[in-house]
């Protein structure tokens, strides 16, 4: 092969209708997939994991920007287009039938990986949240993820806002998310109900003295009565108010005022 064929020809190729139940919206856009593929900066000489690559449309684009990638793949019908894509780039993709829920991936590689991904909101959003629950400083070098819009805006969103929640507040305490690019639900085959967008995030220091366990026990009870002033939402959560009191956060508040370094605070004093 001198040249690799448009995707569509792929797809066409090897059967690969995009399938409801595994969630399947793919991207043919070159031009696109390459500023996705830009997202976690120069690829060159980088190691990458890729979640879901499908038939391989971003694949290629990490493949040209210089990536070595490893991906995990659920669709077996998937497989020997990514295995024509590799032979293009001879050792530089490795892929994995199986489950990303279920693959130990941080064994997969030596050194820290950019995650890239375009997959299904559920697994997303489950991938999401296992990354940034588990140990600091994580494996990864930084995420770059496709989420439907609503979920990415929950991601980046700062308090004040109808979006902010315990999603904010776990993706930003020790982490920093920015919407890269939205995307339009045109752009993907076949189209979605809704827009997405592209959120990078790259890994800061942990605060110190901050537990996940205590900060989450916080916002849950916190979020979950969002409406209620702080001083009803957290009664059951032990020492909170006396907290409160001495960080002089005003318990008349409500959650969604409560910074991300307010909470943070508050969990520290809690321990
Ligand atoms: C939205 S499609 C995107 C495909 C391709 N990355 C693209 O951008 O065109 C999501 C892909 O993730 C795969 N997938 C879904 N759930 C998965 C899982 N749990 N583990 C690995 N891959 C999964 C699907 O089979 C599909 O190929």
């Amino acid at each position: 092969m001198t040249e690799l064929p448009p995707l569509r020809e792929v797809i066409k190729k090897h059967g690969l209708s995009a399938s409801k139940a595994l969630g399947q919206n793919f991207l043919f856009d070159h031009q696109l997939l390459a500023r996705i593929a830009k997202v976690p900066g120069d690829l060159a000489g980088a190691e990458v994991f890729e979640v879901g690559p499908g038939p391989g449309g971003l694949t290629r684009a990490l493949l040209e920007g210089g990536a070595s990638v490893t991906a995990v793949e659920r669709d077996r019908r998937c497989i020997p287009a990514l295995a024509e894509l590799g032979e293009f780039f001879p050792g530089k993709l490795e892929v994995i039938e199986g489950d990303a829920l279920e693959v130990d991936a941080p064994a997969l590689f030596a050194g820290k990986p950019h995650v890239v991904a375009n997959l299904p909101y559920n697994v997303g959003t489950a991938l999401l949240i296992g990354w940034l629950s588990a140990e600091w400083k994580p494996w990864w070098a930084s995420l770059t993820l496709m989420f439907q819009k609503e979920v990415a805006e929950r991601i980046v969103a700062q308090a004040g806002s109808e979006a902010y929640g315990r999603l904010a507040v776990l993706a930003q305490w020790r982490s920093t998310p920015r919407i890269a690019m939205t995307v339009h639900r045109s752009a993907f085959t076949p189209p979605p109900k809704v827009m997405s967008a592209v959120v990078h995030i790259v890994p800061t220091e942990a605060p110190e003295g901050v537990k996940l366990k205590t900060l989450e026990a916080l916002t849950a009870a916190a979020f979950g009565q969002r409406r209620k002033m702080l001083r009803q939402s957290l009664r059951g959560v032990p020492g909170a108010l006396a907290a409160m009191e001495q960080l002089g956060i005003e318990s008349s508040r409500r959650a969604e005022t409560v910074s991300v370094a307010e909470f943070v605070s508050l969990a520290r004093v809690l321990g």
